[in-house]
């Protein structure tokens, strides 16, 4: 369990982390989300001690990470896999870690297999790709066995296999009883992957509840509609005040309505469609939408390509 009670982080007169409050339990894996720079790497430090809170307090499993006798085997953390002795072997960084909080050298082997790096363990991690630097990184959060374990990025870089095998580590290890904590930009990697979310922007936090609780409370199902009689068709739709957006060529997406509703009112129109589907609002509409007024750096939208 990691608890956050009127966390703060101040910069200069800047709050990065402004009063945070939050619990991430175990025996589920709780998504960290945010817009760049709200404050979740902030967050993530001050959970590992590696930046002191203004204010407040964070602990893990009761206790603030340096009061913890032996971090490894509480903690453990994946937040820059490239943050290895490029000139040690995966194996030698791995023992390092390993003699320093006295854990086992079967363990080291363990951990490996566990990540699948045993047949490189004896190459230099400096030449190692960022996938197998982020496979080496998790050995070393695993190494201590934590009951906590905190991943930021864990997906970048890696390849949809390497991605598949990530999700699922996180699962098991969420089923097993431990805390999992991560962050990820990538919206659909963590919709399949967390059950929980905490969301912060802006250094507060946002929204702290269940994946579908948020994804239902921040976005709407919608229906597709695709006519070639859409001209008259979508006249009607909105004098019925029922909201619509243009998708694709030749259809329309309608909120607020079911899908039976639209087919009775084409039916009676004597309109042609040619598709009728209802949309599921994703994790990504329902985190733009509750996160619009917390991003930093808007890019307007004729930039956008
Ligand atoms: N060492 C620092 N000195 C000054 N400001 C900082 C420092 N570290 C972070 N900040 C500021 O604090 C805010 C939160 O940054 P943080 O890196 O925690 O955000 P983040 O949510 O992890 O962002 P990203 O998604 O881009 O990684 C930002 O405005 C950032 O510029």
């Amino acid at each position: 369990m990691i608890q956050a009670t009127g966390l703060t982080k101040v910069y200069g007169a800047k709050a990065a982390v402004d009063r945070i409050e939050f619990e991430v339990r175990p025996g589920v894996v709780t998504g960290f989300l945010g817009p760049n720079g709200a404050g979740k790497s902030t967050t993530m430090r001050m959970i590992l001690g590696l930046d002191r809170p203004t204010a407040g307090r964070v602990t893990v499993g009761g206790r603030r990470y340096r009061d913890l006798p032996a971090p490894l085997r509480e903690v453990g953390a994946l937040l820059d896999a490239k943050a290895v002795h490029g000139g040690r072997t995966a194996y030698h960084h791995l023992r390092g870690l390993a003699a320093a909080n006295g854990i086992a050298r079967r363990r080291v082997e363990e951990v490996l297999d566990l990540v699948g790096l045993t047949e490189v363990a004896d190459q230099r991690a400096g030449g190692f790709s960022l996938g197998m630097a982020q496979r080496l990184g998790i050995a070393a959060a695993l190494l201590g066995d934590p009951g906590v374990l905190l991943f930021d990025e864990p997906v970048n870089g890696l390849d949809p296999e390497g991605i598949r095998w990530i999700r699922r580590l996180m699962r098991s290890l969420a089923a097993e009883g431990r805390t999992v904590f991560v962050s990820s930009h990538l919206m659909a990697e963590m919709a399949l992957t967390a059950e929980q979310l905490l969301v912060i922007g802006r250094g507060r936090i946002l929204a702290d509840t269940t994946m579908t609780g948020f994804i239902a409370a921040n976005a709407s199902t919608h229906v597709k509609v695709r006519s070639p009689d859409l001209i008259t068709l979508a006249p009607l739709l909105t004098a019925r005040g029922w909201r619509t957006a243009p998708a694709d060529r030749g259809s329309l997406l309608v909120y607020g309505v079911s899908p039976a509703q639209i087919g009775d009112l084409a039916h009676a129109a004597r309109l042609r469609l040619h598709e009728l589907a209802v949309i599921q609002p994703s994790l990504e509409d329902a985190f733009m939408r509750l996160t619009a007024d917390s991003v930093e750096y808007h890019a307007r939208s004729r930039d956008v390509a």
